[in-house]
């Protein structure tokens, strides 16, 4: 039943995806781990020219894996009785994404940028400065942000009204949700071409205000830490809390389990984050048990190693 539900996502996104049109035509995303991949990929499928961007070129060289064979899970599925048009989409998707190490080329020829590299204020503003200055005039600029406001993201950019959020889920080709997010600057214009955009690449957005964590996040991450602080007082076991969840509450995932596969480290930045801001919401306290993975180097599934072990990939 399960797989049934997913397979229905996955074919409903990519039919809205090809009947959709959008203004925006060459799309660059800037930061290739996983959610960048999955950027790239849902907007290549949707038809979009995309060059991907990161520092490391070893980290270009594997999302460019992963796209490849999450294309072919698609194509097995939406081409089922028709494999050489499966081959024919893979094909054609892979070949609309180009990569890059360098942001500022890759913005030149971009008609929207989104960005998705480390949870960082400092990281995102230095490299919104450098965008600004070399971006066509019409270029609008987005950020996969889970928990940085907006407006102190375009802070440091003239273009303050084609600047807004657009938040994605992970993983990406999956989750169905794009949350848009509206600076105080953001025009009408560009909120629609964001709007129009989403719709494009396959997903049902929702608009929220430059609140932190926007919606989702907001109700989330307080409900991850609260799991990780039940366990770091030994009131349940790991497994135990995790089942409990899916079963007791129908999450396709335990609060645990979640919290690997999004990457420990990004729980604890947008913990961090928002305590800095907000020192007396007891929700935001940092959690020792959470730091003290992250400092092992424990980040969930990405390092082979969280609240639980996965083989390395
Ligand atoms: C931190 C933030 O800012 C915001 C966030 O993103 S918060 C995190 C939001 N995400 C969630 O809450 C995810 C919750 N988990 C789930 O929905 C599901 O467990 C899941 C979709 C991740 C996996 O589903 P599952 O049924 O347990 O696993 P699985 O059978 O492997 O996958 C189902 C199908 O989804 C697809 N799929 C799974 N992972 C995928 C991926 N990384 N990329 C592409 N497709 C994928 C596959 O097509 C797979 O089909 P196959 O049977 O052909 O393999
Ligand atoms: N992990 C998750 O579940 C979600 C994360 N996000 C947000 O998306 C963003 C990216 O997160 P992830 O993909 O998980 O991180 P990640 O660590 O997997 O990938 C970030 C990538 O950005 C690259 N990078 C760093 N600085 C760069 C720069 N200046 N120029 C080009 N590339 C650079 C890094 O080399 C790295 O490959 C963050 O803002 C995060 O908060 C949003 C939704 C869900």
């Amino acid at each position: 039943m399960k797989k049934m539900v997913q397979f229905g996502v996955i074919a409903r996104n990519f039919s809205n995806s090809s009947a959709m049109q959008s203004a925006i035509k060459n799309i660059t995303v800037i930061g290739g781990g996983l959610m960048g991949s999955g950027i790239a990929q849902v907007s290549a499928q949707a038809g979009q020219n995309v060059t991907l961007v990161d520092l490391s070129p070893e980290v270009l060289a594997k999302s460019q894996k992963s796209i490849g064979a999450n294309l072919g899970r698609v194509a097995k599925k939406v081409y089922k009785d028709k494999p050489q048009d499966g081959e024919k989409f893979v094909a054609e998707s892979m070949a609309r994404i180009k990569t890059s190490t360098d942001p500022a080329a890759a913005a030149k020829s971009a008609d929207l940028v989104v960005e998705a590299i480390v949870e960082n204020m400092g990281v995102k503003h230095k490299l919104f400065k450098q965008l600004d200055a070399v971006a066509p005039e019409h270029t609008i600029f987005a950020s996969n942000t889970s928990s940085l406001s907006i407006n102190e993201i375009c802070s440091v950019v003239k273009r303050k009204d084609r600047f807004g959020g657009l938040h994605f889920f992970n993983p990406v080709p999956v989750m169905r949700l794009l949350e848009v997010v509206r600076g105080a600057e953001t025009s009408d214009a560009t909120y629609k071409t964001m709007m129009e955009w989403g719709k494009a690449v396959g997903k049902t957005c929702i608009t929220c205000k430059d609140t932190p964590g926007f919606v989702v996040n907001r109700l989330l991450v307080p409900y991850i830490c609260e799991a990780i602080r039940l366990y770091e007082r030994g009131d349940a076991s790991a497994r135990d809390i995790d089942t409990a969840m899916k079963l007791g509450a129908g999450y396709p995932m335990g609060p645990l389990e979640l919290a690997d596969y999004v990457g420990l480290d990004t729980n604890k930045f947008i913990l961090d984050g928002w305590h800095n801001k907000y020192p007396d919401q007891p929700l935001f306290k940092p959690i020792p048990l959470l730091n003290k993975l992250v400092s092992e180097g424990k980040l969930g599934v990405k390092a082979g190693e969280g609240f639980y072990k996965y083989e390395k990939k």
